[in-house]
C-alpha cells in the first residue's frame, strides 16, 4: 500500500507539489493525470525516492521513503520497478543483456538470470526476439523488453511514465493488456502516469486528477467519467451539442450497468412517448461501455421522463441549448 500525506515538493521557489493526499491500495492500478507539467512525473519519482520531499509523508508499505538510510534506499529502489516513454534500453545490448542488466548489477548468480531473463521474454510475448537489439525491435516490442527488464527484480509496484504515449492506439492496447495481465498474475501494484484517457478507462480501478501540483479530483474512473468534475472537462474539453430551443434536453448518464440495459427503448413503452435523441457519447470502458445519451421531450412529457429515470436511479441534467449555457440551470456542483 502507497499511502500519501500532506506531500509538498518545491524545485527552487516553484511549488510542485502542494499538499497531495492519496492511498493506492496493494495490488491495484492507480492512474494519474494532468496537464504537462502537473506534477505526475515528480510524484512517481517521489514514490520510488528518486525525488526528495519537503514535507509531509509518503509510505510504501508503512516504510517513510524519505527515512531509509542509503543501503536501505538503495533495496527500496530495487522493489520497485519502472518504465518510460522512450523505453531506455541500452542499444549496443540485445534483448537477453537488456532485460539481465539489473540482475548482473545485483550480482545474480548466471543460471538465475538465464532462467529470470527466459521466464520474462515468455511473460511480454518475446521468446523470438531474445537475440535481437533494440534498432531492430518495433516500439510495442521495445517497451516489452523495457516491462520485462522491470519486472527482473520481482518488483512489488511498477510505476509506468508515459509507457504508451509513443505507441500507436493498437500497440498501446497490447501493451495495456500486458500490463494488465502482469497485475492480474503477479499481483503487483501499478501507477500509471498518462494523458492518453483510453488507458485510464480500459487499466484503472482509480485516478486522481492533478492541475498544477495539486490534486483537483480522486476516485473510481467510473464515477469520475461519469460525472465529469471540472477537473476532467479542463483536460479532455466539452462537446458543443446543437440542442433544441423547443421542448426539454435531458442529459441521461449511462453507468456500465445501466447501459448494457435496453432503458432507453424501455422508457419509450412504459411511458408510451417519442422524443428526439439529440446526442449520444458512449465510450469504451473495460469490457463494456460507458456515458451519456442526450434527448428532446416535450414539455408535457418532461416529468414523466424524469420520474421515471429517478424510478430507475439513473442520473440526469438538463441542458440548455449553447446560447444560454452560461445561464443558472441545475449544473453539476463542483
Ligand atoms: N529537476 C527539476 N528541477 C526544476 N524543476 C523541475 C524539475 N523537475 C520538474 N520540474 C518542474 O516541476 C513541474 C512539474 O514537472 P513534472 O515533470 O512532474 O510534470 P508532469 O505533469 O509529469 O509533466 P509532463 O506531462 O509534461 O511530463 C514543472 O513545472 C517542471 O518544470
Amino acid at each position: 500500500m502507497i499511502s500519501i500525506t500532506h506531500l509538498k515538493k518545491s524545485f527552487a521557489k516553484q511549488i510542485v507539489l502542494n499538499d497531495i493526499n492519496l492511498q493506492i491500495g496493494k495490488g491495484k492500478i492507480y492512474g494519474l493525470v494532468g496537464r504537462s507539467g502537473a506534477g505526475k512525473s515528480t510524484l512517481l519519482r517521489c514514490i520510488n525516492g528518486l525525488e526528495s520531499y519537503d514535507e509531509g509523508s509518503l509510505t510504501v508499505d508503512g516504510i517513510e521513503v524519505s527515512s531509509l538510510s542509503a543501503k536501505a534506499a538503495r533495496e527500496f529502489k530495487r522493489d520497485i520497478g519502472m518504465i518510460f516513454q522512450q523505453f531506455s534500453l541500452l542499444s549496443r545490448m540485445n534483448v537477453y543483456e537488456n532485460i539481465a542488466l539489473p540482475m548482473k548489477c545485483w550480482k545474480y548468480n548466471k543460471a538465475h538470470i538465464d532462467r529470470k531473463v527466459k521466464e520474462l521474454v515468455e511473460l511480454v510475448g518475446i521468446p523470438d526476439k531474445i537475440n535481437a537489439f533494440p534498432a531492430e525491435l518495433s516500439g510495442g516490442q521495445k517497451q516489452r523488453v523495457a516491462i520485462a527488464r522491470a519486472l527482473s527484480m520481482n518488483p512489488r509496484i511498477l510505476l509506468c511514465d508515459e509507457a504508451t504515449s509513443a505507441l500507436d492506439p493498437q500497440t498501446a492496447n497490447s501493451i495495456i493488456a500486458l500490463l494488465d495481465a502482469i497485475n492480474k498474475q503477479l499481483g503487483i501494484t501499478i501507477v500509471v502516469v498518462t494523458h492518453q484517457m483510453s488507458v485510464l478507462r480500459r487499466s484503472c480501478e482509480e485516478i486522481s486528477i492533478l492541475e498544477n501540483g495539486e490534486i483537483a479530483e480522486s476516485g473510481s474512473v467510473e464515477e469520475i467519467f461519469l460525472r465529469q468534475p471540472k477537473a476532467l472537462i479542463n483536460l479532455i474539453g466539452r462537446k458543443d451539442q446543437i440542442l433544441p430551443h423547443k421542448g426539454v434536453n435531458i442529459k441521461i448518464t449511462l453507468s456500465q450497468e445501466v447501459a448494457q440495459k435496453p432503458l432507453i427503448t424501455e422508457m419509450a413503452r412504459n411511458l408510451q412517448t417519442d422524443f428526439l435523441i439529440m446526442g449520444w457519447e458512449m465510450e469504451r470502458f473495460r469490457d463494456g461501455m460507458l456515458g451519456s445519451i442526450t434527448i428532446n421531450v416535450t414539455d408535457a412529457d418532461c416529468t414523466r421522463v424524469t420520474e421515471f429515470l429517478n424510478a430507475h436511479q439513473v442520473p440526469w441534467k438538463l441542458l440548455l441549448p449553447l446560447e444560454y449555457a452560461d445561464q443558472a440551470l441545475p449544473e453539476e456542483e463542483d
